[in-house]
């Protein structure tokens, strides 16, 4: 991939593909290529800005009335074309609009709340794992672990019937595709999802999701906000299109981080409490969410480079993750790291709304690892699962032995 500077801006033009089968596979040379190229950069092939590195990464997404989100965070341009489905009041607006919807939201989703979910979260995660473990032999890490803890735990907090729940991946599975180009994995994930759509709204709707869920208390919530039945559903929506397959890969990613680092898995074995940080760590070493785009509201500089109005600016979050700039070792995956200012979550406005939901996931499942597998290492190569946005796996052969 060649790169030239053109010589009107300074800006280093680069050919290279960021939504390409060989840079989702192996997006770390890439990444590299483009914190060298520059704070700024041009990527020819989609006529869109990039920014790689952790300094210019956190000022756009600090700068929200610059970088706005309600143009859309991926590829599309609001303003230009119609979205495929109703923009999010959360993902997709600015405030004042934005800070009312996060407002009702936050008033739900409150460390309280949290607190009275962890002893079931952690019994669920410990009976899953100790059965798991016990089976021995070869299991498959994604289906059997990745995705059987946050498909057990997570419907049943949102309050969903125990039917349906396969929509629920094939469903995040677009909406995160569908923020790239469209290009094969777009349209295979808008076939598939297509299927599932429905079903979500189904449970979207007021008076859907049981009494005692989550999602009823963010219809009535808004409701008293004084948001509309379609509002209503739009801000459930939110949760289950960001709240399963992000926490599914984030699980699979530690997984396969421990046992290609079985230092790692002993520090973890030794020290339960651990746990919370490898998932920390996890986050920031894997970043399940790779990517999201800003588009300008206004002409605009960063770090010296004019960029105009209705600019898309695409970030690279999990480039900025591991920007030696920011983070010392930053190749290596290590669990004792303090990992915090990582923007696997986001930051600033627009900060991750379930990041402690997916910080409890990630702890209770961890420390049930730590707990009940004595070994845990690859049993084959894990099976990367191609999307425009999320890095996971689609499976990860694994050999456990029972502590
Ligand atoms: C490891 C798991 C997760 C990761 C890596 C992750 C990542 C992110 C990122 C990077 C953003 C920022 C989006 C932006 O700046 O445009 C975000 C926003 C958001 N996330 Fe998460 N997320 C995770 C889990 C969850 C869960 C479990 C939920 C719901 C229960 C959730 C709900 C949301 C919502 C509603 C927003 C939009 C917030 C706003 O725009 O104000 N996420 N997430
Ligand atoms: C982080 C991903 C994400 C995806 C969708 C939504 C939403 O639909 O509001 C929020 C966050």
């Amino acid at each position: 991939m060649t790169t030239e500077t053109s010589a009107l801006s300074g800006v280093a033009s680069l050919e290279l593909d960021p939504f390409s089968d060989s840079f989702l596979t192996n997006p770390y040379p890439a990444h590299e290529e483009m914190r060298e190229a520059g704070p700024v950069f041009w990527l020819e092939r989609y006529e869109l800005w990039g920014v790689a590195r952790y300094s210019e990464v956190t000022q756009v997404l600090v700068d929200h009335e610059t970088y706005v989100s309600s143009r859309g965070v991926g590829i599309s341009d609001f303003a230009k074309e119609k979205p495929w489905r109703p923009p999010s009041l959360l993902l997709e607006a600015d405030p004042p609009h934005h800070t009312k919807a996060r407002h009702v939201v936050s008033q739900i989703l409150t460390p309280k709340l949290l607190r009275t979910l962890k002893e079931g979260f952690q019994e669920r995660a410990d009976e899953l794992v100790a059965r798991v473990a016990a089976r021995g032999g070869e299991i498959d890490g994604v289906a059997d672990l990745a995705e059987a803890y946050p498909l057990e735990v997570f419907p049943d907090f949102i309050g969903l019937p125990k039917e349906g729940r396969e929509n629920l991946l094939p469903y995040g599975s677009m909406v995160f595709n569908t923020f790239g180009p469209r290009n094969s994995h777009f349209e295979r994930a808008m076939e598939r999802g297509a299927k599932a759509q429905g079903w979500i709204m189904e449970q979207c709707q007021p008076g859907a999701p049981a009494r005692d869920g989550l999602g009823a208390k963010i219809h009535a919530a808004a409701a008293e906000a004084g948001y509309g039945a379609e509002d209503q559903a739009k801000l459930l929506r939110s949760f289950l299109s960001a709240g399963v397959d992000t926490t599914v890969h984030g699980i699979g990613n530690a997984l396969e981080c421990l046992a290609r680092n079985p230092e790692q898995f002993a520090a973890l074995r030794e020290d339960p409490a651990l746990a919370r940080a490898a998932f920390e760590e996890t986050v920031r070493f894997s970043s399940p969410v790779q990517t999201f785009f800003r588009t300008t509201s206004r002409d605009t500089e960063l770090s010296g480079m004019a960029i105009p109005e209705g600019s898309k600016v695409l970030m690279f979050l999990a480039a900025a993750n591991r920007d030696p700039r920011q983070w010392e070792r930053p190749d290596e995956f290590d669990i004792r790291r303090k990992a915090a200012g990582h923007v696997g979550f986001g930051f600033g406005v627009h900060a991750c709304l379930g990041q402690m939901l997916a910080r409890l996931e990630g702890e209770c499942f961890l420390s049930a690892l730590a707990r009940h597998v004595d070994t845990i290492e690859l049993a084959g190569e894990p099976v990367q699962q191609l999307n425009n946005t999320l890095r996971g796996l689609d499976s990860l052969p694994l050999r456990l032995t029972a502590a």
